[in-house]
């Protein structure tokens, strides 16, 4: 049976952060891919300040290179908000014989018992914790945890740091920074 990872964000814009944490749960977990899914509408955070065609764009960019990790847009194609119900309920049934593996930094599970019908998305997925510095992994759900080295990168701080001319360098992937600058974004 196909194990497969599934890292969903906004990634506005994706970040080293995410590409590290996908690769050691894909490791540790002998997961056969990582599939990113951008977010159209993220359900429990404001809007994304950049168009869905960009951030997912970006995504794209990203993960070129790593043959195991590919992008899945069935969210921006979807529009409306992204429940995690939703994108893996239809998931479940276009692939049944896959075992999916839902990644979460540890900012989102203490949130997990207010996401759209939880307990049934309990029976389509498993979800996989990695830390994040201030967060708690402790919940009453069962998230199997893989350890990731700490990595203190946000989405926010490449925004702020490039609202602010900084650099971004190592931050994100070269070709993602490329972009930004290309398209003018994040720059206020
Ligand atoms: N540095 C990180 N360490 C661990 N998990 C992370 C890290 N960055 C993002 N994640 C996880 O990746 C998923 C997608 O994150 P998202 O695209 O919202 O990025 P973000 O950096 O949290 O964004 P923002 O700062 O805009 O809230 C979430 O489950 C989040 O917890
Ligand atoms: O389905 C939900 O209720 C739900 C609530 C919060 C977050 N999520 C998902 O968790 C992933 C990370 O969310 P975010 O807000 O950090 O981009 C992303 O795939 C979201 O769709 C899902």
């Amino acid at each position: 049976m196909k194990r497969i990872g599934i890292l969903g964000g906004t990634f506005d814009p994706p970040h080293m952060g995410h590409l590290i944490i996908a690769e050691e749960v894909r490791k540790a977990m002998e997961l056969d891919e990582i599939w990113l899914i951008p977010s159209f509408e993220p359900p429990h955070k404001d809007r994304a300040k950049t168009e869905s065609t960009n951030r997912v764009e970006m995504v794209r960019l990203a993960i070129q290179g790593n043959s195991a990790f590919k992008i899945c847009t069935i969210e921006v194609d979807r529009l409306g908000k992204s429940y995690t119900f939703d994108t893996m309920e239809a998931l479940r049934s276009e692939f049944p014989e896959v075992s999916f593996y839902f990644i979460i930094g540890a900012d989102m599970v203490e949130f997990l018992p207010h996401w759209e019908n939880i307990d049934h998305l309990m029976d389509l997925v498993k979800f996989v914790g990695v830390q994040r510095n201030g967060y708690q992994l402790e919940t009453d759900f069962p998230v199997e945890v893989v350890d990731v080295p700490m990595i203190e990168i946000s989405s926010t701080m490449i925004r702020q740091r490039l609202s602010n001319h900084g650099s971004v360098k190592y931050l994100v992937p070269d070709i993602v920074e490329s972009y930004i600058k290309e398209n003018h974004l994040y720059e206020n």
